[in-house]
């Protein structure tokens, strides 16, 4: 059965007919069912229908005359608000004793206490009773939220959802994210992305604070540079950090320092992150979205590690300057260390060796020094890794390889340029760019977690862009990031069970699938996020 996910329309148009007040639920109240029967009449009339996880928590004799189908009385109004409050009341307390067992003076004793300890105390309390209601799929949640607007405690967006799984407890484990949408298709893709993030994370018991920050053209406009160092230090004291993309004409002019790529680089420097996973994987549900005849592209299933903090990126001396000539020169220099070719050498062995076992180093050296070094030290480090199948290939067979026979590769080690561009060709193996997530990880520290793809400025702000590469990023946050593999499993299957159901947007569209804009496609992963339904195709990066 689908699980109801908007607010009934009923009750929202009800609700704008109640003055909000009205609209609390009492869950704490001190007054009597006596009291609560007499002032509740607008919202009482709402004849909110039994929601199956509430019958769960009904005593025993109830509860099995739902599950075998016997006609159980549809309980009063009255009946459901007090059997609510015993429940929430227990989950929050965490109480053995059976609440029917207090008397409902004793419990209004407690109530009295609970009043008494602050505004902030209770609206902790709230939050907590947000999280019960929705472990109990009822249908006040939106109610409750919206009769406390001061809750100092964020309150996700996709709170207004209602979810039929019944999976969450009070939330165990806090993480902070910074989060930096950037510009362009950024803010599109990150909002959603957060929102199912969100979700996914409470129905597992994760709590997140947000903190959002500037970055690239965005941040020049507001604070005249693409890096502040006030986002730099956020992002280093979160636990992970979720960009959008950076970029756009409007900068395309600035000089270097000014540019919104200098902040990305910097920030990529900054958090010392230096290798980058880059998963290229073609989804049955995607075949007729590549470019590339379906018997090529098919099955393909690839990971580009690519070396993010070193090379020409970074590598000096780099500038203008003049020839002999007296002509204009650009200069920069592909430089690598051996501490540097190593320790992206073993992030690749290690990869490949989660995977099938092989592992191509693409390189340039049989014309680049940098590319020498590299062909060395990956070699030496291959001892350290005899179960892994090391093959070399230069970089300009490799760009053609991967487009006549791409699944020969399994995992593909190169440097920051060459990783750069070899994954955008990959990107179209799988259908779009639009698909292609992103792990940034260092040593320590937070990781950077962000679609392959940049602004996208000839689609920004038309609801065209794809969120999918963002929002799979997000599940890379959390199995690499934090460590939450099964978050991150619920959202890969959520975004496979929404190519299922043949949603596209227009960059993965193909005939008779449909098209929607990035905030339905959205929406639609969010209703799988919630539905919780097993994919039929797992997807591995
Ligand atoms: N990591 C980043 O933030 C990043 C990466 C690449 C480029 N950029 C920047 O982005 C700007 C634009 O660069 P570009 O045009 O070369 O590359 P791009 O990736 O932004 O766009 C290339 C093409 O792919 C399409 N595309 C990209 N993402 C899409 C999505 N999610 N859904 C549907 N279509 C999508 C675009 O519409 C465009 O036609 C530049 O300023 C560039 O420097 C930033
Ligand atoms: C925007 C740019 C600096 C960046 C890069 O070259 O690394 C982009 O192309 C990417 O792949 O993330």
């Amino acid at each position: 059965m689908e699980c109801l996910f908007k607010e009934l329309p009923q009750f929202a148009e009800r609700k704008r007919q109640i003055p909000s007040s009205r609209l609390s639920v009492s869950l704490s109240s001190s007054q009597s069912p006596a009291q609560r029967s007499r002032r509740r009449s607008p919202s009482a009339t709402l004849q909110l229908p039994v929601p199956r996880s509430f019958t769960a928590v009904q005593p025993s004799s109830r509860r099995c005359q739902t599950l075998y189908g016997l006609s159980s009385p549809t309980p009063t109004v009255e009946e459901r608000d007090s059997q609510q409050q015993q429940t929430i009341l227990r989950i929050l307390t965490s109480s053995s004793a059976a609440p029917s067992s207090c008397s409902e003076r004793e419990r209004e004793r407690e109530r009295e206490r609970e009043r008494e300890k602050g505004k902030k105390r209770k609206s902790k309390l709230l939050h907590q009773m947000a999280a019960c209601f929705h472990q109990l799929n009822l249908t006040p949640i939106r109610s409750a939220f919206h009769s406390f607007q001061s809750n100092p405690y964020p309150i996700p967006k996709c709170a207004k959802f209602r979810c039929r799984s019944a999976t969450i407890s009070n939330p165990k484990r806090s993480y902070n994210i910074t989060l930096l949408p950037g510009d362009g298709i950024g803010p599109e893709v990150i909002s959603i992305a957060k929102d199912v993030l969100s979700l996914a994370a409470s129905l597992e018991g994760i709590e997140f604070q947000f903190q959002e920050m500037p970055v690239g053209g965005a941040a020049i406009d507001s604070v005249g540079v693409p890096l502040p160092d006030e986002t730099l230090s956020v992002a280093k004291q979160s636990d992970a950090v979720l960009l959008g993309a950076i970029g756009g004409y409007k900068w395309d002019k600035n000089e270097k320092h000014l540019k919104p790529e200098t902040g990305l680089l910097l920030l990529r420097a900054g958090l010392e992150v230096f290798a980058n996973l880059r998963p290229a994987t073609v989804l049955p549900q995607l075949i007729d979205a590549s470019t590339l005849k379906k018997e090529v592209a098919e099955g393909v299933d690839l990971m580009v590690v690519r070396e993010l903090t070193g090379g020409i990126y970074f590598g000096k001396p780099r500038g203008f300057g003049t020839n002999e000539k007296g002509e204009d020169i650009g200069f920069n220099t592909e430089l690598y260390s051996t501490t540097e070719v190593d320790r992206i050498a073993r992030i690749a062995f290690e990869t490949a060796r989660k995977r099938r076992g092989k592992l191509c180093s693409v390189d340039k050296a049989n014309v680049l020094e940098a590319s020498i070094l590299w062909r060395k030290r990956v070699t030496k480090i291959a001892s350290e890794y005899p179960d892994v199948e090391l093959s070399h290939m230069y970089v300009d067979n490799a760009a053609m390889q991967l487009i006549r026979n791409p699944k020969q590769f399994d995992t593909i080690v190169t440097n920051n340029i060459f990783g750069d561009i070899l994954s955008d060709e990959a990107s179209m193996l799988t259908g779009s760019i639009g698909m292609l997530p992103s792990a940034s990880l260092g040593e320590s520290g937070p990781g950077l977690f962000e679609p392959i793809h940049g602004s996208a400025p000839d689609i920004a702000g038309q609801d065209k862009a794809n969120p999918l590469a963002t929002i799979l990023s997000v599940a890379m946050l959390l199995r690499y990031g934090l460590g939450e593999e099964h978050t991150a499993k619920r959202i890969e299957d959520a975004v496979l069970e929404t190519l299922n159901k043949g949603f596209r947007t227009g960059d993965i569209h193909s005939t008779g699938k449909m098209l929607v804009g990035c905030k339905a496609m959205g929406e639609e992963v969010l209703r799988s996020v919630d539905s919780q339904r097993p994919a039929a195709v797992s997807y591995q990066n």
